[in-house]
């Protein structure tokens, strides 16, 4: 396919997504079964134009200066893809798969509009009503910080300790660019593409089949780490679903103790069985949603709860969920947020500790959600996160956003990863 039939198809793909109020990951797939002659160059190409457009919705609109798909698609690549309405039009001239030439009220409000002018949630690229959450987190940093999230994600690998290191996996991966992570230490980071790039697919690699390395945020690689989990401890994830954090304390507690993993949800948890096994790990024990865990209750070194939430913190990899995202759905996640630590707390032990952990970075479910815990929750208090990360990672490197040293976010703008919320409470002895 020429640029012209692919930039018609990703306008396809955003109209198709509108109309039938599915996700990009949806429409892009029954786009693909409809056009089966488009190649995985084509499909990945239509995709990154996609996404782009979804990272950068509010903003382009206001350039374009309308809500239009067709000219939120032609924004993005003159924005994004180096592209000038010269250089557009030109590429779409004699193809018959090409949307029309850009019209001169597309040219005109391309290159007269100044998002400086913009509302302030317009230059954020955020919901108007979130504009308060991301304000109240990171003061006049709000803008920069939410711009952060318009950015496209690289692919992080988290190398398991368990049977390679970093530099074996990265031999492996040679071709793939990966480099290793600033922050985390088991991590390899292939850096995001520009334009119409593909990233590889490293789930294709023998290594990835014989288990040397997950795919893992970096983000959610410290957030692991910073849990701090020993050898031979009892620790418990309350939230499991896939495994993913499970399987990175397991690597660090040398598959020596018991990591009890445990979900509400046995389809989100069904993954996990085969991830243990390629991974090589011993010490974990899956508890399936009707499992009775009375004897665990006030055994546990350390608990912690990777709870649901609304997931701001991956906006980059998940742009439609950004505009997607209401009131109430949050008001449902709070919910659940305040059910699920009240639940989790009986089982640390006293002396034990509990560890709080979103992908989320807005205050209602991180900070505010700790406080109201520890209001009704005497026997816990709240540590200093900030000491962990600095034991771990040292003062070099760089730093997450903390008011107090206390509790922990990680943002795109911050520490270059996911957006994450970390705290950490100790369980009072008597
Ligand atoms: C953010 S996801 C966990 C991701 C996982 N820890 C990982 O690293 O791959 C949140 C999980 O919490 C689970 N969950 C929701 N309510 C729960 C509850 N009351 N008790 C236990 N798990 C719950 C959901 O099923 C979901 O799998």
């Amino acid at each position: 396919m020429r640029l012209g039939g692919r930039v018609q198809a990703a306008i396809e793909v955003l109209s198709d997504m509108e109309k039938r109020k599915r996700p990009a990951s949806e429409a892009l797939k029954a786009w693909g079964l409809d056009h089966r002659f488009a190649g995985s160059g084509d499909r990945s190409a239509i995709g990154n134009i996609v996404y782009d457009a979804l990272r950068n919705r509010a903003s382009t609109h206001y350039i374009m200066d309308s809500d239009k798909t067709r000219r939120l698609v032609l924004g993005t690549l003159m924005r994004f893809w180096d592209f000038t309405p010269d250089s557009l039009n030109a590429a779409f001239e004699g193809d018959k798969f090409a949307p029309d030439p850009l019209s001169q009220k597309e040219i005109e409000a391309f290159t007269t509009r100044n998002l400086k002018d913009a509302p302030e949630h317009v230059q954020a690229d955020i919901p108007e009503w979130l504009a308060p959450s991301f304000q109240a987190n990171f003061d006049e940093e709000w803008i920069a910080e939410a711009q952060a999230f318009t950015k496209r994600p690289p692919v992080d690998l988290r190398v398991n300790t368990l049977k390679a290191n970093r530099s074996k996996v990265a031999k492996a991966l040679h071709k793939s660019g990966a480099v290793e992570t600033v922050i985390a230490r088991h991590g390899l980071r292939i850096p995001a593409g520009e334009g119409a790039s593909r990233q590889p697919n490293v789930q294709a690699d023998a290594a990835f089949q014989k288990g040397w390395f997950e795919i893992q945020d970096e983000g959610s690689q410290i957030v692991s780490d910073l849990i701090f989990a020993r050898p031979g401890e009892q620790v418990m994830d309350f939230c499991a679903g896939a495994g993913g954090k499970t399987l990175a304390l397991a690597a660090t507690m040398e598959n020596k103790g018991q990591i009890h993993a445990y979900d509400t949800d046995k389809q989100r948890l069904k993954p996990i069985y085969e991830r243990l096994k390629r991974a090589g790990i011993r010490n974990a024990q899956v508890h399936a949603p009707d499992a009775d865990l009375s004897d665990l209750v006030g055994a546990m070194d350390r608990v912690f709860v990777d709870a649901p939430c609304t997931g701001t913190g991956t906006w980059r990899r998940r742009p439609d969920a950004k505009w997607k995202l209401t009131k109430e759905s949050l008001e449902t996640r709070l919910t659940e947020q305040e059910e699920v630590l009240t639940e989790a707390a009986p089982f640390v032990k006293p002396g034990g500790f509990f560890v709080y952990i979103t992908c989320s970075v807005l205050p209602e479910e991180n900070e505010n959600q700790i406080a109201s815990f520890l209001e009704d929750n005497t026997d816990f208090e709240l540590l200093s996160a900030g000491e962990v990360w600095q034991e771990i990672f040292g003062f070099d490197k760089p730093q997450p956003w903390s008011a107090d040293m206390m509790s922990i976010t990680l943002t795109p703008a911050s520490t270059g990863t996911d957006g994450f919320f970390f705290a950490v409470m100790g369980r009072k002895k008597q």
